[in-house]
């Protein structure tokens, strides 16, 4: 991820720029190339598991811009792979983009995962390493020791090998982990929210602090309420169209209509509303480093 040195030179006062990032993965597929594979039932798929896959374009996000400027806390909202886990891993700097370049003014934590951890060793050893990774120094491991493993809840399972641990548990240590440190872009995906009731509770505690210190904050998640409760703006992904960037009710209604349609098997309808958010969308778009860099948003 480059840092955006030039960054008075950009529109209000941005955390992250995404310039026209797009996203294709290949992936291998079982699905069989061949039109002439006349044979049928289980010679057939026979063929197919033995044979060589074929590699085939999933494109998870088409070529996006987005300025998230300081203060904000933008909801990612979108159907199921839509793309809103690859943005945020785009952001946080775990995948490369195919085309186009994140900026930011400081390294963004996803919350949960960002700890690279050792599943032989013990929590505690874990504790630490995570946190040198995070680039704390001894005293501030030392400080905020007792607080993670607090917050972790493991009580006498820190002692023990992570392997040991449920996998509700291993991301208790990660979440308390990352959540360790104040960082200026925090990045939280629901999807890896896996604790019990009891963590929920205190994961949000902590969460809600970091979000108040934080200087920016993206947030994915399938509860519009949370969505509205937590973000000043909104951003609706579609099969990896940007649709909708704006006001909390106004993007999260739509989409609710959108997927209310979508339910009642009403497909014409939904697809309306899909063109019409997108005709509609005001499309930012970072200018040229010789023309002064600029973010700007055009029609
Ligand atoms: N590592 C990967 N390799 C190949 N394809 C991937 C990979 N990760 C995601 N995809 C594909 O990219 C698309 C977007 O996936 P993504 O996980 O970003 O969606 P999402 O909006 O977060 O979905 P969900 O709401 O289900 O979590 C999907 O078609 C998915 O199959």
């Amino acid at each position: 991820m480059d840092a955006v040195k030039d960054l008075e030179y950009l529109r209000e006062d941005p955390c992250i720029v995404i310039d026209e990032v797009s996203m294709r993965y290949r992936v291998p597929s079982s699905e069989a190339p061949a039109a002439d594979d006349t044979s049928s039932g289980t010679a057939r798929l026979l063929r197919r598991v033995m044979a060589k896959p074929n590699l085939v374009t999933v494109n998870a996000l088409n070529p996006m811009s987005l300025v998230a400027v300081r203060g904000e806390s933008i909801g990612i909202v979108g159907r199921n792979g839509s793309g809103k886990s690859t943005l945020m891993k785009l952001i946080s700097g775990q995948v490369k983009p195919t085309k186009g370049a994140v900026y930011a003014v400081s390294t963004p934590v996803m919350l949960g995962v960002n700890a690279a951890l050792v599943p032989e060793l013990p929590g505690d050893h874990n504790v630490v390493l995570g946190c040198l990774a995070m680039g704390m120094s001894k005293a501030q491991i030392a400080e905020k020791f007792d607080e993670i493993v607090e917050l972790s809840g493991l009580e006498k399972a820190i002692h023990l090998p992570m392997r040991s641990y449920s996998s509700g548990m291993a991301s208790r240590l990660r979440f308390a982990i990352a959540a360790s440190i104040d960082p200026e872009i925090l990045l939280i995906d629901e999807a890896l929210n896996t604790g019990d009731a009891q963590f929920a509770d205190r994961s949000k505690k902590r969460m809600d602090e970091l979000r108040g210190k934080a200087g920016c904050v993206f947030l994915v998640s399938h509860s519009l309420d949370t969505i509205l409760e937590m973000c000043t703006r909104v951003v609706w992904i579609d099969k990896g169209d940007l649709l909708m960037d704006g006001e909390p009710k106004a993007v999260v209604n739509a989409y609710k209509d959108f997927t209310r349609h979508l339910s009642k098997g009403n497909n014409i309808s939904a697809a309306k509303i899909r063109t019409d958010a997108m005709e509609s969308l005001t499309v930012t778009r970072v200018m040229e480093r010789s023309t002064g860099r600029r973010s700007m948003r055009t029609h």
